[in-house]
């Protein structure tokens, strides 16, 4: 679905040229400390930020070639701080700029969590509330966009999707991203700071570090205890459950 070669940015913020595919039904994690370059890669992956080196290609056409219409019908970014710009209900936050069934804007809003809030002003929202109803609207854009003819969902974006979530709704928010993956075939790359969270939903994991991609492939392969202490200067322990679970990072006191 999307394709980088030698992709990069030359510019501040710059970005080490990147090699990658993503293909649909896979769940893409990025992770890196804090200012490794990870929401500059999410906007160039989006086209928002064009690449500078090489090139980034949606179903086989340059970035830079697509109409904005036909681009939003195929991706979505979902950055870290949506302005709400209105007093919008939920309900009608959830599609604008598009125009779904009614359908699925609840099939979205039940998936996660929203409900009992469709008819709130969206002012009024906590703000993990808020950031589940920025990522139904991204789920929206394109899932309501999609051609009959569409061979898969689209390439969702999401910049830190859990960063105001408590536990319960981080597991709830990672195990839909997963269904949404698996049941309409759709590409999510999701930048996230909880490296536990990106091993256990993950297939796959693109660690940055000073504008660089500096290892990816499997969580376990690329989440080494090690690695991930040496990047982020932190003291940490392995534990894993049993041979066959995810491997969990955890501070040391
Ligand atoms: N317009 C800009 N001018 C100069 N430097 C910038 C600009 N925008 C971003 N940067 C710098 O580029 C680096 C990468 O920023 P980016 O937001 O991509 O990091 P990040 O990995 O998403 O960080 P975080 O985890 O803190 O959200 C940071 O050091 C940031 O300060």
């Amino acid at each position: 679905m999307l394709t980088l070669h030698k992709a990069g940015l030359s510019t501040t913020p710059a970005l080490v040229p990147i090699d990658g595919t993503l293909r649909p039904g896979e769940l893409l994690a990025i992770v890196g400390p804090n200012g490794a370059g990870k929401s500059t890669l999410l906007s160039m992956l989006s086209g928002y930020r064009p690449c500078e080196e090489g090139e980034v290609r949606l179903d086989g056409r340059l970035l830079q070639e697509w109409e904005i219409d036909a681009l939003a019908s195929r991706r979505a970014l979902v950055a870290q701080q949506e302005p709400l710009g209105f007093d919008w209900r939920v309900e009608e936050l959830v599609c604008l700029g598009c125009n779904p069934e009614k359908a699925l804007i609840a099939e979205l809003l039940d998936d996660l969590d929203l409900i009992h809030l469709a008819k709130r002003s969206a002012l009024t929202l906590s703000g993990g509330e808020r950031q589940r109803v920025m990522v139904a609207r991204g789920a929206c854009q394109i899932l309501s966009r999609r051609s009959a003819t569409a061979k898969d969902g689209g390439l969702l974006l999401l910049d830190e999707p859990t960063s105001a979530l408590d536990i319960g709704q981080q597991q709830r928010l990672m195990r839909q991203l997963r269904v949404w993956a698996e049941q309409h075939q759709m590409a999510i790359v999701c930048v996230l700071h909880d490296l536990n969270l990106a091993s256990t939903y993950a297939d796959r994991v693109w660690l940055l570090n000073k504008g660089q991609r500096i290892s990816h492939g499997l969580p376990n392969q690329v989440l080494s205890l090690d690695t991930i202490a040496d990047i982020y200067a932190a003291e940490l322990q392995l534990i894993r459950a049993s041979p066959a679970a995810a491997p969990f990072l955890a501070l040391r006191p």
